[in-house]
């Protein structure tokens, strides 16, 4: 029969669970999101057998002086009295800077630490800060029934996490727009039940030629709302409107906000910056990298749509990098350099010095 959750539905699942605060299984680690976690669960967890860890990325754990044995992963021990403001504060950097010294703090060395790692990313990828509590269960299969949890196997997950979910056409309709009358959106959904992503057509561009693109990540704040800390709105009106005067263009829409760390994240970040750090700073200390998203979403979306090369609107290098290497070939990089003003300087300057955006 084929009721039963696969592999990626049980993830998906697993997401929402850590988002709403309830603990996952995986393999036999129990798995708790250091953001939402609370008093009463921390304290079950105090009463199991076995070293409470924090997994943390080494970025984190780079900014707390805490041992990253794990390459990219760090194991902070959890003092037997560890408390929940202690496990935010490790998790969050937002007061850092007026309460520092949380340590010294033990990391723990050797084993393995590949859930560990899965954990991190499973956590991550439900867009939650990058912290997850971790303890060894003695019975996994007994207490995922007596507390009726999620379970997912370890290796499959591990394996799963990996791999870019494939993207399905959902549905297009005609979009009359101010750029041009000739609009048609295209909606682009996911397998694992992650984030829809649109592609916006205009006029009806020729796909054995290259096509006018800009591939362009979500960002509510700039896009929608009109904020002067970067330049993300009057690129996007920009880019729509050179394809309305062209006649043709294809504008991806992807829902990747804060470069992929999602909006209540960069707001993190938008408070770590208004303490002094910059844009790419901020970002580490929160324990992501400079930049989580996956352009190889735009090049799917872009082939499905039976394009094989582009004019990709765009400052950024790695856009171009990434679309060569998936097989869509990039006949010109048309620069796209509009918005500055005195808010969002810095912003740009720090990503043409730290990020190689071409000005
Ligand atoms: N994490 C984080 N994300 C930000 C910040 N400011 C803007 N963003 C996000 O950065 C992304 C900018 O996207 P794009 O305009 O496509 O990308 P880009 O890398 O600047 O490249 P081009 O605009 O093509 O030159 C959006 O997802 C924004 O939400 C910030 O300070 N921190
Ligand atoms: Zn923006």
């Amino acid at each position: 029969m084929s009721f039963s959750p696969d592999v990626t539905e049980t993830l998906a699942r697993a997401r929402a669970d850590l988002r709403m605060g309830v603990p996952v299984v995986l393999g036999d680690i129990l798995v708790l999101a250091a953001e939402t976690l609370t008093e009463e669960r921390l304290a079950d967890v105090m009463t199991l057998q076995g070293d409470a860890v924090l997994a943390i990325t080494a970025r984190r754990a780079q900014t707390l002086k805490a041992r990253a044995y794990d390459g990219d992963l760090a194991r902070v021990i959890l003092p037997k009295d560890a408390t929940l403001k202690w496990v935010q504060s490790i998790a969050d950097p937002a007061d850092d800077l007026r309460a520092p010294m949380k340590g010294p703090l033990g990391a723990m060395r050797g084993g393995d630490a590949t859930l560990h790692n899965t954990a991190l990313n499973l956590v991550k990828s439900a867009r939650l800060l990058p912290a997850a509590v971790v303890i060894d269960l003695i019975d996994s299969v007994a207490f995922t029934r007596t507390h009726g949890l999620t379970a997912i196997d370890g290796a499959a997950a591990t394996a799963h996490l990996q791999i870019r979910s494939p993207l399905h056409s959902v549905v297009n309709a005609r979009l009359p727009m101010e750029v041009s009358e000739a609009g048609r959106l295209h909606i682009f959904r996911p397998e694992d039940g992650g984030e829809e992503h649109y592609a916006i057509e205009i006029g009806r561009p020729d796909r054995s030629a290259p096509v006018l693109c800009r591939l362009h990540s979500a960002c509510f704040t700039g896009d929608l709302m009109g904020s002067l800390k970067c330049d993300c709105g009057p690129q996007l009106r920009a880019a729509l409107a050179q394809m309305g005067s062209e006649g043709h263009g294809i504008l991806l829409y992807l829902n990747q906000e804060g470069r992929g760390i999602g909006l209540a994240n960069k707001m993190r970040a938008y408070s770590l910056q208004d303490q002094g750090f910059d844009t790419v700073e901020a970002n580490h200390r929160l324990g992501f990298e400079d930049d989580e998203r996956d352009f190889r979403l735009g090049a799917d979306i872009l082939k499905t749509m039976g394009f094989s090369a582009v004019r990709l609107l765009t400052n950024n290098p790695r856009k171009v990098e990434m679309m060569e290497q998936c097989g869509v070939r990039v006949a010109e990089r048309v620069p796209l350099s509009v918005g500055e003003n005195r808010h969002n300087a810095a912003y740009l300057a720090t990503k043409a010095a730290k990020s190689g955006h071409l000005l």
